[in-house]
């Protein structure tokens, strides 16, 4: 479904490869999460899957198809094979739920009956039939990037690339994010998901590709976020584990680490708990972070009465959000790959994209 033969990386003026001599398979209907410190290579991953960037070297065959074949003309029919989230949401902050969503079929030219009936059930997919005719800025955070998630999905991608999709969002409406991402990985779609985020990964104990310095130094099948190839730092009075680890990552020096073994250290012990106190009230994501719990084997710790600073309670390392967006001058439906650069829009009535919150 997505293979990387030997694929190396080196962006123009750069001393170093961002991925240097990359072999990957991942196949139809994984979930694997992307791991490892900032600047380690993953949302290059991404994008070149995208074939938003191409590799100096090496070859990337994704759903049977050598990216290399194809022409630029055909790259906006090839990406739409895929759904992309994004950390960001993209939403275009003037129009409804609906609208976002159909977006997405009006670029690629499906008819009004189809829309019509596709967006609804997109959104009761994700949780979000009652709020068709909402305004991004009338929604939660969470609620938000459900809308992204079914723009992502409403052309039903075979692959779906979320690049930090929960990295704005508190642990618990992450939670609700997840479920939905393994709702829509358990109907078939194959999930590629670039995360910072400890406690998610090893609490889904999916496959995990960990990146360090361009090369991949971890492949799990079943795997959490550290091994003994991300140093868990001494955990400071009131801090989490899963808290240092990023941060320890990010600060070690770039050297590639050599793959390490499994760590036998129950990390989903270790880590944050995925549930605690809500920032707002959402009842979308509150029943959807029930739903995992139910359905997920490991104790979930209790929600903690005293929640932390509005901003969550995990150190990230600082991203800067929009760092590699495709030019500004582009519109959603070229960001989003629907369209090529220049080609002409059609009636879709296209505006500026942005966060709305
Ligand atoms: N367009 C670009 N031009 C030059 N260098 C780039 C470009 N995009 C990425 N890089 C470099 O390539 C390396 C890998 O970057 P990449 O964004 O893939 O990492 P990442 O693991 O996704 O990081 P983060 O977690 O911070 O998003 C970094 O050293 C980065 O500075």
């Amino acid at each position: 479904m997505i293979r990387f033969d030997h694929v190396t990386k080196q962006y123009p003026g750069t001393s170093r490869p961002a991925l240097n001599a990359i072999d990957l398979e991942i196949l139809r209907g994984e979930f694997v999460f992307l791991v490892g410190a900032s600047g380690s290579g993953k949302s290059s991953c991404l994008r070149l899957v995208l074939k938003e960037e191409k590799p100096s070297t090496g070859s990337i065959h994704v759903l049977g198809q050598d990216l290399g074949s194809i022409s630029n003309r055909k790259i906006p029919y090839f990406r739409r094979n895929l759904g992309v989230v994004f950390q960001d949401f993209r939403l275009l902050p003037n129009k409804t739920v609906y609208d976002n969503v159909a977006f997405t079929l009006q670029v690629i030219g499906k008819s009004r009956g189809y829309i019509q009936e596709a967006v609804p059930d997109t959104l009761k997919m994700v949780g979000l039939d009652g709020k068709a005719q909402r305004l991004p800025h009338e929604l939660s955070g969470g609620e938000q990037q459900r809308v992204a998630i079914a723009r992502a999905i409403v052309n039903k991608p075979q692959i779906l690339l979320a690049d930090e999709p929960t990295g704005n969002l508190d642990p618990t409406t992450s939670a609700g994010i997840m479920t939905l991402l393994e709702r829509i990985n358990a109907g078939g779609t194959t999930v590629m998901m670039a995360t910072h985020e400890a406690a998610i990964v090893d609490q889904m104990q999916r496959r995990v590709l960990e990146l360090s310095a361009g090369t991949i130094v971890r492949d799990e099948r079943h795997g959490g976020y550290a091994t003994s190839a991300v140093p868990i730092l001494a955990v400071a009075p009131g801090a989490h584990a899963a808290q240092a680890a990023p941060a320890a990552h990010a600060a070690s020096a770039t050297p590639v680490i050599p793959a390490a073994p499994v760590v036998p250290v129950p990390t989903a012990t270790m880590a944050q708990p995925l549930y605690v106190e809500p920032e707002f009230s959402d009842e979308v994501t509150d029943a959807a972070a029930a739903v995992t719990a139910a359905a997920q084997a490991a104790p979930i710790a209790p929600p903690v009465p005293d929640p932390a600073p509005k901003t969550g309670n995990m150190i990230r390392p600082l991203l800067p959000v929009t760092k590699h967006d495709v030019p500004e001058q582009l519109g959603l439906a070229e960001k989003l790959g629907l369209r090529a650069a220049g080609e002409n829009p059609n009636a879709t009535g296209e505006q500026e994209v942005g966060p709305s919150k």
